[in-house]
């Protein structure tokens, strides 16, 4: 088996074995028989060993259970049986994601030790598709925050700087996928769940179009928002993984060799523009598109209707799925997480079936934009890692780390667009991510073209 192609040289932890590994190159292996599913679960247990006590990726790791499971996958292929380009390979789950063999607390006091009756629909999938669980990783409490900094197993770090925080709300998730502690994780994205950290720890990460994979068994933070993603090593190891999550229905796209027509979306007014982040991922950008880009029109005049949205949008559906916890165990939610869903309570009925005709509405002027242009390009997140519980973005125009973090992911989910988080390079030694977003249930299209023009950056 070939060694990983690309080093890590900023990474602050020595890597686990899956860093830059990629799928197909594990299922080679195990074809060839120089590795066993089992094998791969005991590099995972080992990883995860050495680097969680550093990362705090995983809040619940079972690698005998995992190891019987990888038995019963290597006799399946010693007999010919083969289920799919996941087949044996481990995957971690998001923790707010119901796992039958496993507790799932959603971060939360609420929820320590609670078992779920049966798999969510998409670990399901996973498994079926021969995907193998090794463990649960941390979430942001109930998903409600994009640092990953607070729940009741505490704060994941960064793999590239220990200080810094992942991201989030699929914290855990990234620090796993980023440190090779498993080949690929699953999150779910409200507001940038997915693609937020990502960024930050350097991973491909991709959010399908809205209602594309099931959210049976996935705690909601705000349901018409959210789905089920991956956060992966590579394009088509993500790809791999959102066919087994789309129960097969997902096929795989080919893209025919001509140019790609990319619309550059400017940061102002989503968010601040950090000038060395803007740079590096327009320059992404540009590689990608195999020449300069042109602003994609008319995007910015609907920044205001998307963030007003999306406010009432979340904040109405938050506060349904937690106003009987607020009320009756205030005491057991994390103060920040108490504070956003009170102040979540006061959207009135009226604001929230406006919210849902405005989305209507700038859905169908999306959908024309997409007649011009076949995806947009923006960074994911218009700033590196900050650390752990910062709260503020320091410099002129000044802005908080949530909003900041938030601004440049949250508005494809409002309009249910499928997108993607690239690594686009490093900035001070910490990863940026070029995002591209494209039109409703292009997903396929969207997967084919990252993965045929998209180049890993190397690290200088
Ligand atoms: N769950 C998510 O996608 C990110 C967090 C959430 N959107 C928030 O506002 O904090």
């Amino acid at each position: 088996m070939t060694q990983p192609s690309s080093s890590f040289p900023h990474l602050a932890v020595e890597p686990g074995f899956f860093r830059g590994r990629r799928i197909a190159d594990l299922q080679e292996a195990m074809a060839g028989g120089s590795l066993t599913a089992q094998d791969l679960v005991r590099h995972a247990g080992a990883a995860i060993e050495r680097l969680n006590p550093q990362l705090n990726a995983f809040v619940h790791v079972d690698i005998a259970a995992a190891l019987a499971v990888a038995g019963e996958r290597d006799a399946e292929r010693a007999s010919g049986k083969v289920r799919g380009p996941l087949h044996g390979i481990p995957v971690a789950i998001k923790d707010n994601v119901d796992t039958a063999d496993m507790p799932t607390t959603m971060g939360a006091a609420h929820f320590l030790g609670h078992r779920p009756q049966a798999d969510a629909r998409c670990v399901a999938l996973l498994r079926e598709a021969g995907a193998i669980v090794v463990g649960k990783t941390l979430t942001h409490e109930f998903a409600y925050g994009p640092t990953g900094d607070r729940s009741v197993q505490g704060a994941a770090r960064n793999p590239w700087r220990t200080t810094q925080m992942t991201g989030g709300s699929s914290a855990g998730s990234a620090a796993a996928v980023a440190s090779g502690m498993v080949p690929v994780a699953l999150g779910t994205d409200t507001g940038g769940s997915v693609r937020v950290p990502s960024a930050l720890c350097g991973l491909v990460g991709f959010k399908p179009t809205h209602g594309r994979v099931s959210d049976a068994g996935v705690f909601p933070l705000a349901p018409t928002l959210e789905d089920p993603g991956v956060l992966a090593n590579c394009v088509e190891d993500a790809q791999v993984f959102m066919q087994a999550l789309s129960g097969g229905t997902l096929a795989p796209a080919s893209v025919g060799a001509d140019g790609v027509n990319v619309g550059w979306v400017a940061n102002a007014p989503f968010a601040i523009d950090d000038a060395a982040v803007t740079a590096c991922v327009r320059a992404a950008a540009e590689r990608f598109a195999g020449g300069a880009v042109q602003p994609a029109p008319a995007v910015t005049q609907h920044a205001r209707a998307l963030q007003s949205a999306l406010g009432a949008i979340q904040r109405a559906e938050a506060y349904e799925v937690h106003a009987e916890r607020v009320e009756s165990e205030p005491g057991k939610f994390d103060p920040e997480v108490l504070e956003r869903l009170r102040a979540s309570r006061p959207v009135q009925g009226w604001e929230y079936v406006r919210a849902l005709k405005e989305r209507t509405r700038l859905q169908a002027e999306f959908a024309r934009l997409f007649q011009q242009v076949d995806v947009l390009a923006l960074p994911a997140v218009a700033i590196t890692a900050p650390a752990l519980q910062q709260r503020t973005v320091a410099g002129p125009g000044s802005a908080g780390v949530r909003e900041t973090l938030l601004g440049l992911t949250n508005p494809w989910n409002v309009l249910g667009l499928p997108a993607i988080s690239l690594p686009a390079g490093w900035v001070n030694g910490m990863p940026v991510g070029l995002q591209l977003v494209a039109a409703a249930g292009t997903d396929e299209a969207l997967l084919a073209l990252a993965a045929s023009r998209w180049q890993a950056p190397q690290a200088d």
